[in-house]
């Protein structure tokens, strides 16, 4: 049996576009994951790995990163969040990343994949409780999953 109940714990409630903080209802026998792929273009060069590395040279990647978002569905919407929304929340942090040179940003100056990933965590869940899991690739063949901390 379907059961509705009042979202009324801080994992449940949702940070909307205009930074408001909604309480919601939820089909509390409906958990589900929903995910949101974006790319963004960077430059970037490793300032610590061994002299001749390649990669202490300037270059640059497409970046690919799906952002997992974990919850209840809604009862009236009948989903977790709106796609617009959590790309709306996301877009920010994209934009701050899309061409820029990566490790002139503020706690990016080592940015290998690995931290690149932890930053992006620590910029997008305080507006997306939900954020369960990211994806951030570098290459096609190479990339890291991040869970949080
Ligand atoms: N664990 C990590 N290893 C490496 C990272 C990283 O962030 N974390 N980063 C790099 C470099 O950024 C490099 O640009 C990517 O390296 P690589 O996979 O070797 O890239 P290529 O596409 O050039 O690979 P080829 O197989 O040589 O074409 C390195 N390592
Ligand atoms: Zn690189």
């Amino acid at each position: 049996m379907i059961k509705v109940t009042i979202a009324n714990d801080p994992g449940h409630m949702i940070i909307n576009k205009f930074g408001l903080t909604l309480q919601r209802y939820y089909l509390s026998n409906l958990f589900m994951i929903i995910y949101q792929h974006f790319t963004f273009d960077a430059a970037h060069f490793l300032p610590h790995v061994p002299e001749g590395h390649k990669c202490r040279n300037l270059h640059g990647h497409t970046y690919h990163l799906t952002l997992y978002i974990a919850g209840e569905i809604l009862e009236r919407e009948g989903w977790i969040l709106d796609f617009s929304d959590l790309k709306a929340i996301a877009a920010p942090v994209i934009g701050m990343l899309d061409h820029a040179l990566l490790n002139s940003i503020e706690g990016l100056e080592n940015p290998t994949a690995e931290l690149l990933a932890i930053w992006i965590w620590r910029q997008i869940k305080p507006l997306l409780p939900g954020l369960r899991k990211i994806e951030l690739k570098e290459t096609p063949a190479s990339g890291v999953i991040y869970e949080g901390e």
